[in-house]
């Protein structure tokens, strides 16, 4: 079938080559002509350099990709996305099936990007929202190294619809789901914990501490996707444990690489400016804040990240914090 991508990144690209493996044919806008010109002209990934399938092409076109096909996959930024929907809905005919893989949750509104989608695209344009999501570097996927991800939707048939469009038996297994919430919240809040566990790094703090905060972090990752009304096994499941494992401890995730330069001394600023592909994980460390005042929640990984990304407080200040709370009992749920 014909597959239209919504950003030509680092994701976006190997994603588009997953398609075009498993027999389908695919155009990609990105806004960035350099990109456009490497896929379409030197048939190469944009950021990693290795060759793609030349079937491919790119656009700078957002009308010419929409008409292309009726599903459409969303991989832009989320800073940018509801910019992009609003920009979708005034050019798109048709309902059209809206799959999203990136990751991430407005600061602002504290939205998912499901909830975006539906407040930006008309109903009549607007097929069905299946996510995507799972631990999977796109430095791996484009050497087609195993990876298993999970595809939720509310409508079971597109959810299946999805698993069957993305997997393959030589690489790539897809999973399904019925609570985006849990998917989505899980995917965008691991994140924040990934640049937690790379400021514990920077820091020269050692494995004990990293491990630490990730299994504490797990419990706050939970309280959120609970509070949101996402379900405790989808938080154990691949885009929840699965994507934190992936990504809090690898030099391929830029949000991790992004909290150790924090922790060695960058401020945010120079951390993010430093990184070229897209860090949601600042973003996510302030939605998770917000939420957890909204709803009363008690996160103190992500409340004391808040205040070290914001710059009222160092890193060390932080964990200082961290560990001189009232002693307790262990408890996750
Ligand atoms: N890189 C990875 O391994 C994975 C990334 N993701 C998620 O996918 C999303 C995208 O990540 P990457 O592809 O890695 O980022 P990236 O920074 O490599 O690519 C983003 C692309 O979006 C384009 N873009 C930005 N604004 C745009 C706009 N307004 N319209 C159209 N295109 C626009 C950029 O030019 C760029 O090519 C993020 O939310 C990330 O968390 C999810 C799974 C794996
Ligand atoms: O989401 C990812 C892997 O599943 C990519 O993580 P980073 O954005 O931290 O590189």
């Amino acid at each position: 079938m014909n597959v239209s991508i919504l950003g030509g990144g680092a994701w976006g690209t190997t994603l588009a080559q997953t398609l075009t493996d498993n027999g389908n044919l695919v155009v990609i806008r990105d806004i960035n002509k350099e990109f456009v010109e490497k896929i379409n002209v030197e048939h190469v990934h944009p950021f990693f350099g290795m060759s793609i399938p030349s079937s491919i092409r790119a656009t700078l076109d957002l009308k010419e990709t929409l008409d292309f096909s009726d599903v459409v996959v969303l991989c832009v930024p989320t800073k940018a996305m509801r910019m992009v929907l609003k920009e979708c809905n005034k050019e798109l005919t048709k309902p059209t099936l809206f799959i999203n893989v990136s990751k991430g949750i407005e600061p602002e509104t504290s939205l998912r990007v499901s909830e975006i989608v539906e407040e930006e695209i008309d109903e009549k344009n607007l097929m069905g929202y299946v996510a995507l999501s799972g631990p999977s570097h796109a430095e791996e996927v484009i050497l087609r190294k195993a990876t298993a991800l999970v595809a939720a939707s509310k409508n079971e048939a597109l959810a299946c619809k999805v698993q069957a469009l993305f997997s393959n038996e030589k690489y790539m297994r897809v999973y399904t789901s019925d609570d985006v919430i849990g998917v989505e919240a899980g995917g965008a809040m691991k994140n924040a914990i990934a640049i937690v566990s790379g400021v514990a790094s920077g820091m020269g703090l050692g494995e004990n501490a990293r491990a630490m905060l990730i299994t504490r972090g797990i419990k706050e990752i939970l309280s959120i996707v609970l509070a949101l009304g996402g379900k405790m096994e989808t938080v154990y499941g691949l885009s929840g444990i699965g994507d934190l494992i992936v990504t809090a401890s690898s030099l391929n995730s830029r949000n991790f690489q992004c909290g150790l330069k924090i922790g060695r001394g960058m401020t945010v600023e120079e951390a993010m400016g430093s990184i070229v592909q897209s860090v949601e994980g600042v973003r996510a460390i302030h939605a998770g804040h917000e939420i957890g005042i909204k709803y009363n929640l008690e996160l103190p990984i992500i409340d004391e990240a808040f205040k070290v990304v914001e710059g009222k407080l160092s890193a060390k200040e932080a964990l200082h914090n961290l560990l001189s709370r009232s002693l307790k009992t262990e408890k996750y749920w």
